[in-house]
């Protein structure tokens, strides 16, 4: 889709008269949490945009944090270590001003650090179907809890066991493969409904 068709699209249209208000009203970070590939960064790097808000990425913070990639941080210091640094930084945004959160996958399986983005954030569950992830995730190979084995397998796994900590989310939006400014429009309608 070109950015004119785009721009001048009604789901285009109603993000951009809905972020206003939403803006003005919500005074706590937005917190995308779910599956490896369900478009969390991505997702919210173009929410913080519709918003005027900051966007900080956790993977990406740890990553400038410790001078290595996730993978690299995997492998010379294990999981436990990088699980660590995701408990920190997560702890620390979670503390400033009101922007979006993109974590890890992983982030809010931790009970604590669950536990703190319920208190201070509003959080938003983004959720889509197991062949969908399997694609996206095979698009780049950045992921080390992928690499272990079948990769279809491994994220069938891992929905199974979080299912229930990213069903304590606040707003649980179910995404399909359309433009991503859709995906923005629903979460901030969803957040509106929630306030
Ligand atoms: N709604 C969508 N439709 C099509 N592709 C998407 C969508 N959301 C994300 N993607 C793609 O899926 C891949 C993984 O997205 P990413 O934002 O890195 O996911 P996460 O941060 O949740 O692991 C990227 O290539 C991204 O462009
Ligand atoms: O689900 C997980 O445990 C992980 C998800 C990854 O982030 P994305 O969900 O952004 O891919 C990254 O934090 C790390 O590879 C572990
Ligand atoms: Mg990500």
């Amino acid at each position: 889709m070109t950015q004119s068709q785009s721009s001048h699209s009604p789901s285009a249209t109603s993000a951009r008269a809905s972020s206003g208000s939403l803006a003005a009203r919500l005074d706590r970070p937005i917190v995308l949490v779910g599956l490896m590939g369900v478009g969390k960064t991505t997702v919210g790097r173009r929410l913080a945009e519709a918003l005027k808000r900051s966007f900080v990425d956790v993977d990406h913070e740890i990553e400038r944090a410790a001078d290595r990639t996730v993978s690299e941080i995997f492998a010379t210091h294990g999981e436990a270590y990088f699980r660590e640094g995701e408990r920190r930084v997560v702890a620390r945004l979670m503390g400033e001003k009101a922007g979006v959160i993109a974590t890890g996958g992983g982030a809010f399986i931790d009970a604590d650090t669950r536990a703190l983005i319920l208190d201070k954030g509003v959080a938003v569950w983004l959720d889509c179907d197991l062949e969908t992830l399997v694609e996206r995730t095979s698009r780049r190979n950045t992921r080390p809890l992928l690499r272990g084995g079948d990769p279809a397998k491994i994220l069938a796994e891992l929905k199974e066991q979080r299912s229930d900590s990213y069903a304590q989310a606040h707003i649980h939006i179910v995404t399909d493969d359309g433009p991503h400014h859709r995906t923005v429009s629903r979460i901030i309608e969803a957040i509106d409904a929630w306030l």
